[in-house]
């Protein structure tokens, strides 16, 4: 299993959106603003649903790491850190007892 994480992505693309690299992708993104970045992240969410109602186990995986990718150009474009929407998630948590474990290392 990959230890890498979402943090781990919003920090590469805080650090390249912010880079003037004409070769970012990000970089390049990011400076058309906000509402483009909302756009993009639009489209490949579109193409996540198609390739979920196709069962297409492949495809989806491929257009759910697009949509993550894009959801955080996203919010570093609107000034959103990461760390808000975790904030909020925290807080919608149902107290079941998981949560507790999830945080313990596996035994
Ligand atoms: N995870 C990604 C990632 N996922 C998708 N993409 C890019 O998203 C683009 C989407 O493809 P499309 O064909 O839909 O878009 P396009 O036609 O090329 O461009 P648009 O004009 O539609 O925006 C592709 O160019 C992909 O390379 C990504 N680009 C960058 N990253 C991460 O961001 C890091 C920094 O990348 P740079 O900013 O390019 O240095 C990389 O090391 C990766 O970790």
């Amino acid at each position: 299993m990959s230890n890498f994480t979402l943090s781990d992505l919003a920090v590469i693309i805080k650090s390249r959106a912010h880079s003037g690299d004409p070769g970012s992708y990000t970089a390049k993104l990011v400076a058309k603003g906000p509402s483009r970045c909302a756009k993009k992240f639009g489209e490949e969410a579109v193409e996540a649903v198609i390739a979920a109602t196709e069962r297409n186990a492949a495809e989806l995986t491929a257009e759910a790491a697009d949509v993550l990718y894009h959801l955080l150009v996203m919010l570093e474009a609107a000034e959103v850190p990461l760390d808000a929407v975790m904030d909020e998630l925290e807080g919608r948590t149902r107290q079941t007892g998981l949560q507790e474990k999830a945080a313990r290392p596996a035994e």
